[in-house]
């Protein structure tokens, strides 16, 4: 047994374990960040960079199917090489995890350490070396940086075997398969579906509850559940489906017919990677989910010395508040015990579908739950001018402001370039700025913002605030 005895220990080296490092490295040299899997990030190996080189693969085939609509003709349909695809996705996936695993082997050897830790007593963490060695780790603080894992039903492993696969196997594909199913309608279900069906593949989705994707207002919710289903196979209000596995196949059953897959990807939300963590020896304070109480705003679990990051906190699994919160932990491991308060900010998730999807700000759930006095402002983009120049007039944008102030207070939307219409929205959320103020700012002409531009005069006139937006604006440029 090694013993080593440390001021911050960090758990996990992912993207919350590596700003966690840095800034706890910016109060003492004493730092061991402990890592049990590959280095090189959820992000980059197995999440959103690979996912949207998948994705990336599956516009350039879109683009060539509906070129016809342009009088562009290619008169052959378009045929996808998926051993082409897939050598592409992982080139590049390996590119962007070979700067992540070369940022951290540049970390100082004794600051590093291979193998999975496990609490044994309150700042006390035993760790099963990947030098075959078994480690203690004495730390003064410590951070948990574990990430998280797919939600699994025992059901489903049992009778799929390796058939059922993560993310994780699907981007190590070498070439694609005929048929895939996908168990979840939530953001990595709607990615992968549409990309892996764009390219050929044949794909069924099913859900559980009538839920499609993450936006909470209902008529937004209606609107994906038409759009999607207008392309996918959804199957939705399937709670217990009937799998099973014969030699390489799975067989679903479904409405008295039996359909074929070469896999099931299984897209059922993903989970705080804490069991096997040992936490029931912490003396670390548990809500009553089992997860560790903390404060978002400091990392802190409790008044204990421990933080917790990212992903394996259960909030918001997404990689720029998975940095965040490994920048404020490991700051406040480093400082400890003048653990500091840190704004954090605007709420912003964007789904790289098509029409992707995006909530900024408050969602519309959030703002009901809390009781809010707020009026939305709504726009189609059905007839919106640009949206119908480039053929991506589908969707809708819905904004939300306070009555009496009118100030901005979330949006959620389901449209073209919906990733960078939310970046505007959750800078005004961000900002403080009234539906006013961004009416009085610039828009060009013609663009997808102008879309924006209507639905703020509506809420504005709503809110009693403005006048009534004038019908088809002439002088806003034809289609606006
Ligand atoms: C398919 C997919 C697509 C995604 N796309 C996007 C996207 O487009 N945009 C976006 O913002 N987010 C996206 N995400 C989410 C994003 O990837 C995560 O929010 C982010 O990677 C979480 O970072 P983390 O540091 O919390 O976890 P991770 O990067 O998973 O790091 C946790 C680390 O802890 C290690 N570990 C766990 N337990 C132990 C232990 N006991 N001992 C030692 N080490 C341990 C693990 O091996 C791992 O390396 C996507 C996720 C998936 C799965
Ligand atoms: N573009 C992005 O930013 C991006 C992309 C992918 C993933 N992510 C992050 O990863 C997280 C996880 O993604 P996800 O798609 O796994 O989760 P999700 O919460 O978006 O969707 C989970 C889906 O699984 C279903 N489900 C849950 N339990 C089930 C069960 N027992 N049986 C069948 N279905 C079940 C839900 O009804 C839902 O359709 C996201 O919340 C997001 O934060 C982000």
């Amino acid at each position: 047994m090694r013993e080593h005895r440390v001021d911050v220990a960090i758990i996990g080296s992912g993207t919350a374990g590596m700003s966690a490092y840095r800034a706890a490295l910016a109060h003492t040299s004493s730092v061991l960040a402990i890592e049990g899997g590959p280095y090189g990030t959820t992000c980059a190996r197995v999440g959103c960079m690979p996912s949207k080189l998948l994705i990336a693969a599956a516009e350039a085939a879109h683009a060539v199917a509906e070129a016809g609509r342009f009088g562009v003709c290619v008169d052959a349909p378009a045929r996808i090489d998926g051993t082409a695809v897939m050598a592409r996705v992982r080139s590049e996936r390996d590119r962007f995890v070979g700067f992540v695993t070369e940022a951290v082997e540049g970390w100082a050897p004794e600051h590093r350490l291979r193998g999975w830790a496990r609490f044994i007593a309150p700042l006390t963490l035993e760790v099963s070396g990947a030098d075959a060695q078994a480690h203690r780790v004495h730390a003064e603080r410590i951070v948990i940086a574990t990430g998280s894992e797919p939600h699994i039903e025992p059901a489903w492993a049992a009778a799929l075997g390796e058939r059922l696969i993560r993310n994780d196997e699907l981007f190590d594909w070498h070439d694609l398969p005929r048929a895939v199913l996908v168990l979840g309608t939530g953001v990595i279900a709607l990615e992968l579906a549409q990309a892996l069906h764009r390219l050929g593949v044949r794909v069924r989705v099913l859900g559980r509850s009538q839920r499609v994707g993450p936006l909470t207002d209902p008529a937004l919710q209606a609107l994906a559940r038409e759009l999607f289903g207008a392309e996918l196979a959804l199957s939705l209000n399937q709670p217990t489906p009937r799998l099973r596995r014969t030699g390489e196949e799975v067989l679903l059953e479904l409405d008295g017919r039996t359909e074929r897959f070469d896999y099931v990807l299984a897209a059922a939300g993903r989970r705080p990677r804490l069991s096997g963590l040992g936490l029931e020896h912490s003396g670390l304070m548990l809500g009553p989910d089992g997860l560790p109480a903390y404060d978002r705003h400091t990392g802190q679990i409790g008044t204990a010395p421990v933080f917790i990051a990212g992903d394996a906190n259960g909030e918001r699994e997404l990689l720029h508040e998975a940095a965040d919160e490994g920048r404020i932990a490991g700051d406040n491991a480093g400082r400890w015990p003048d653990v500091r308060v840190r704004p954090r900010r605007a709420p912003l998730a964007v789904v790289f579908s098509d029409p992707q999807m995006a909530i900024a700000g408050h969602s519309h759930a959030e703002l009901r739950a809390a009781g809010k006095a707020f009026l939305a402002g709504h726009v189609s983009f059905a007839d919106q001018g640009r949206s119908r120049v480039m053929g991506v007039n589908r969707g809708a944008l819905h904004v939300y402001a306070a009555q009496g102030s009118g100030r901005l207070l979330g949006a959620e939307m389901l449209g073209p370039r919906a990733e960078h219409l939310a970046h505007l929205l959750a800078w005004s959320v961000q900002r403080g700025d009234t539906v006013q103020e961004m009416l009085d700012s610039p828009f060009y002409h013609p663009v997808i913002e102008e879309g924006l531009r209507t639905a703020l005069r509506l809420l504005q006139r709503d809110l009693r605030m403005g006048p009534p937006p004038v019908e088809r604006c002439l002088d806003c440029g034809p289609g606006a």
